[in-house]
């Protein structure tokens, strides 16, 4: 958290959390404290994929025609995934070494052994084909897992310490509630406390429904002819989901475009469903079979980010920049202008 204290300059803090969020899911995927120069290279290497995502996704269609017509195209496809494998085996591969000597070594010595998200590829059987994952496999699952999780957190995180900057009696009421359950020079809110604050999980669900990371899901197909709505829709007809209208439904949600935590403490101690199983309000996981797979780590990362972020600093708003909600389009909805704010260490 050190890079963020601003003393009297402000801080645009997006880069700060795109890069902490990301060093954490290397972690979480390699089990490994890597140096920051190697973080940097993965980092560039998934960029370009995640570039790629809509410049390459003609070559889904008439492929082998694309490979004529579109050569050069497919070449830089392939110079990515290359680069890909150049990264990421070696991280994959000295993985595999450590867990046959840890796991060894842990049942000699009866030591625990912290499990890495390769570690369970590794281990990995397919039932129906009874085999394990390949290099290449393991490579697109561990690409999927860092792009997946680094901007759609980061970017929810900063459209939710956007609002706590903008009303700053929101952040009073955060700072107090946290304050409730922490005690004497306690410095870190920790992940076992975070269920005891529900103004916090409030605050991060009013976040999602005001500024859904995605404002629609993955494209979905439908499995059979359906009518909805008057509309036929014919079996392989690909589908998706109005995220963000869903929860801005003034039908639904009072007053939908203010930002209300309270709107989500219903009183009766009952939490919030938001995976939708027992009625659909909003969705930003998506719902259903296709939902997130990452949903509890995502929220797990929110809550304790912004817990900490308000335990630790005072936000304030700079006064040459006004906080600006504005949207732009780029992976996800992110703020058109990135928040900056002056950011002083509570002084306990
Ligand atoms: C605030 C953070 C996040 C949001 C808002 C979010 C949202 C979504 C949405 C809307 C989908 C598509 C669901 C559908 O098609 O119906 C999705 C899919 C996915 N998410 Fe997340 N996500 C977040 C964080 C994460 C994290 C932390 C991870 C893992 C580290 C992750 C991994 C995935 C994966 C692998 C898929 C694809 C699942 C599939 O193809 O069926 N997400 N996410």
């Amino acid at each position: 958290m050190d890079g963020l204290k601003s003393e009297s300059n402000p801080v645009r803090v997006m880069d700060h959390f795109q890069y902490a969020m990301f060093c954490l899911l290397v972690l979480m995927c390699f089990g490994d404290k890597l140096e920051q120069k190697q973080i940097k290279e993965i980092e560039d290497i998934q960029r370009r994929s995640l570039l790629g995502f809509s410049r390459f996704n003609i070559l889904n269609f008439w492929p082998r025609l694309t490979k004529i017509l579109l050569r050069k195209k497919w070449e830089a496809f392939f110079q990515i995934y290359k680069d890909q494998k150049r990264v990421l085996i070696p991280l994959i591969q000295a993985r595999k070494k450590l867990k046959e000597e840890s796991v060894s070594k842990a049942k000699e010595n009866d030591e625990h052994y912290v499990l890495s998200y390769v570690d369970t590829l590794l281990d990995l059987q397919l039932p129906h084909e009874k085999r394990k994952l390949n290099e290449d496999e393991i490579v697109a699952l561990s690409s999927e897992f860092l792009n997946a999780g680094t901007d759609t957190t980061s970017t929810a995180l900063q459209w939710i310490m956007a609002n706590l900057v903008k009303y700053p009696q929101l952040q009073e009421k955060l700072f107090m509630e946290i304050k409730g359950i922490m005690s004497e020079g306690e410095e870190e809110v920790k992940e076992e406390e975070l269920h005891k604050l529900p103004y916090l999980k409030a605050v991060i669900l009013e976040g999602l429904r005001r500024h859904p990371p995605g404002h629609f899901v993955l494209p979905h197909a439908v499995t059979e002819d359906v009518e909805l709505g008057g509309y036929k829709i014919p079996k392989n007809g690909t589908i998706n989901f109005m995220v963000a209208e869903m929860g801005w439904d003034p039908k639904v949600w009072e007053d939908p475009m203010a930002f209300k935590p309270e709107r989500f403490l219903n009183g009766n101690g009952e939490v919030f469903d938001i995976t939708g199983s027992r009625e659909i309000k909003m969705m930003p996981f998506g719902v259903g079979r296709r939902i997130c797979p990452g949903l509890g780590l995502a929220m797990l990362h929110l809550e304790y980010f912004v817990a900490n972020l308000v335990w630790s600093f005072e936000w304030k708003s700079v006064e040459t920049y006004q906080v600006d909600l504005s949207e732009k389009q780029e992976f996800t909805i992110v703020m058109k202008n990135p928040l900056q704010a002056m950011i002083s260490p509570r002084i306990r």
